[in-house]
């Protein structure tokens, strides 16, 4: 069965505040997502539903053609992986495991206790002993070992040290050439996580601002430099996300397709065009004044 995810003008009210305005967008398999935005944009809120933790305020969700929401089958197949508060958690890793192998009917126990290894959990404490760390580590590995076709990640691995987050990383990796199925990576560590993004969800403020293949926003960023006045000319009418001034160099961040004819101006006026990670036009992006979104795009 194929679990594509469909999302059809969704919104999202909580009372009369709208957090998601309609959204509109689709899910592939075989693809890993990566959901940015800023602090309050409704990531979180946009994970939950289409975990079906709750219904949309108007809109429809479709996951494998079906309304996810209190569906079984579907539900099985769709795993949340978010920060939990395990304080009064006295249960064990095989706990979790026995819970994961009756509910999702991809669970790999035999790749869990490799990831438990990987991860160096302890098998005999209870979990609210674990540290955070160790905790979210947790998180992750049933969220991997799970192999649900739809493996949701919301910033389920703040708590763990940058070498743990590694192994995280290229297990992501690799299980998605083993078994691939959608995963969306929800995150605030964007220059560390931005090589794994095959396609980019930028929401801001509630709007979908960005909606497109990583390599396809990576090429229309661009960091213009040399002289102030031949740059100034290079780049009016352009999206200009950001200016640095050093002397009489000018570098302007744009946003936009660049053409052939335009790069050979560049080189004839000894102008050098370089490239802009996600991390740089996500600050740049999203740093405007709500109301302002169709000027974004
Ligand atoms: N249960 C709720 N009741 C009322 N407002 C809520 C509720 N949950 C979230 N919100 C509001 O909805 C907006 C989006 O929150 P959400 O948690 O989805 O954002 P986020 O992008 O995940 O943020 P962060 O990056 O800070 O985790 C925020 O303004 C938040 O205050």
């Amino acid at each position: 069965m194929n679990f594509d995810v469909e999302v059809t003008n969704v919104s999202m009210n909580y009372k009369d505040f709208e957090v998601l305005k309609d959204l509109s967008f689709s899910l592939e398999q075989g693809l890993i997502y990566g959901l940015i935005g800023r602090n309050g944009a409704g990531k979180t809120t946009l994970l939950s539903l289409l975990s079906s933790f709750m219904e949309p305020s108007s809109g429809t969700i479709k996951i494998g053609g079906e309304d996810p929401f209190e569906n079984r089958k579907i539900m099985a197949n769709v795993s949340y992986i978010y920060e939990t508060d395990y304080s009064y958690e006295y249960e064990k890793v095989k706990d979790y495991f026995d819970f994961s192998e009756r509910y999702r009917p991809n669970f790999d126990r035999q790749y869990a206790m490799e990831l438990a290894t990987r991860f160096k959990l302890p098998l005999d404490k209870p979990i609210h002993k674990f540290s955070n760390g160790m905790q979210s580590a947790l998180n992750v590995t049933l969220g991997l070992a799970s192999r649900s076709m739809v493996t949701i990640f919301d910033e389920a691995y703040l708590s763990m040290d940058s070498p743990t987050r590694e192994v995280f990383y290229k297990e992501v990796l690799e299980e998605q050439a083993r078994y691939p199925r959608i995963m969306i990576l929800s995150t605030h560590l964007v220059s560390e996580m931005e090589y794994l993004f095959d396609h980019v969800l930028v929401l801001d403020s509630g709007y979908l601002l960005i909606d497109e293949p990583y390599d396809k926003i990576i090429s229309r960023g661009a960091s213009i430099t040399g002289d102030s006045s031949q740059v100034d000319e290079f780049v009016k009418g352009k999206n200009q996300l950001s200016t640095q001034q050093l002397g009489g160099t000018k570098s302007v961040m744009t946003y936009g397709e660049i053409s052939e004819s335009e790069y050979n101006l560049a080189e004839k006026l000894d102008l050098e065009i370089g490239p802009v990670s996600l991390h740089e036009l996500f600050i740049h992006l999203t740093n405007k004044e709500e109301g302002d979104h169709e000027s974004k795009r």
